[in-house]
């Protein structure tokens, strides 16, 4: 498990593009037949990616947060972004399609992946934050939630908001997480921009053609940087950070936060003329 420490934005500020991409990008996330995990200081969140070929993977507890088992105290919500595939919790299976969302409470034990078809495997993504109860064990389908229409054409904006976990939907102790789709033609995501200091943010985005790029905007709003990232890549977002960005193609992809409250609507909106 890789270790991200978190950054004071005095110093964010005199990063070099290599370092802003040490701290904050995370690569690589789906290796065939491998696990991979971050764990961010940034509200003690842990982001990785499973992708199993012809061997199940199963999540373990780790050294580094000095647990038996990984949902010891901890609470995981995970998507699929590749080939079906199938999640087992102590015994239950869980079939994953494409951009199903399954919640997992603290307690749980046994936590094993697969995919249906090596020839297509699944790509699970998962974040996971401290818990101090067990919430049940939940599953949702993307076609299931009807979601918020956001922007428009003309702004390059247009996109569907689609919450899974949050204060409405599927319970948790911190996590909130959801898929934003962009409607072909439309680029921008998260804009107007804003923060939230009382939560930090991932982002992973997906569905970006492999040779488009995207433009994810980050720092403190009178001092913004981008990172330029590839497809199936994610950012972390510190509280005090802005994140939005602008892509060469349409894409979707996938928020989590954890930290203070899971309030979705709780952001302090940044003003055009904030921005520098
Ligand atoms: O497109 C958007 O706008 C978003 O999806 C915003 C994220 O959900 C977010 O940043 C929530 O805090
Ligand atoms: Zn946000």
């Amino acid at each position: 498990m890789e270790i991200r420490y978190s950054t004071h934005p005095e110093h964010a500020k005199t990063f070099t593009t290599e370092q802003i991409r040490e701290h904050y990008l995370i690569e690589a996330l789906f290796e065939a037949g491998e696990i991979k995990l971050v764990y961010s200081m940034e509200d003690r969140a842990i982001v990785g990616g499973i992708s199993p070929l012809e061997d199940v993977i199963a999540l373990k507890g780790y050294d580094e947060i000095k647990a038996d088992y990984f949902l010891e105290r901890r609470e995981v919500g995970i998507f699929n972004v590749g080939g079906s595939g199938k999640i087992k919790v102590d015994g239950d299976t869980y079939e994953m399609k494409t951009k199903d969302c399954l919640y997992v409470g603290m307690g749980k034990k046994e936590l094993l992946f697969e995919s249906d078809s090596a020839a297509n495997p699944a790509k699970f993504y998962l974040f996971s934050a401290p818990a101090h109860k067990e919430y049940p064990t939940q599953q949702v389908a993307f076609n299931n939630i009807e979601g918020d229409r956001m922007g428009s054409n003309v702004n390059a904006n247009d996109r569907v908001i689609k919450r899974m976990i949050h204060e409405e939907g599927i319970q948790s102790c911190q996590i909130a997480m959801g898929m934003t789709k962009l409607h072909a033609g439309s680029v921008w995501n998260s804009m107007p921009t804003h923060t939230h200091n009382r939560r930090m943010e991932v982002y992973l985005y997906f569905d970006l053609d492999e040779q488009d790029r995207m433009f994810h905007m980050m720092g403190e709003p009178d001092q913004t940087r981008h990172i330029v990232m590839k497809n199936e890549e994610a950012v972390i977002s510190p509280p005090w950070s802005i994140h939005c960005g602008v892509a060469t193609g349409s894409y979707t992809f996938i928020w989590a936060m954890a930290g203070e409250n899971k309030t979705y609507r709780d952001m302090d909106a940044v003003s055009m003329n904030e921005l520098r």
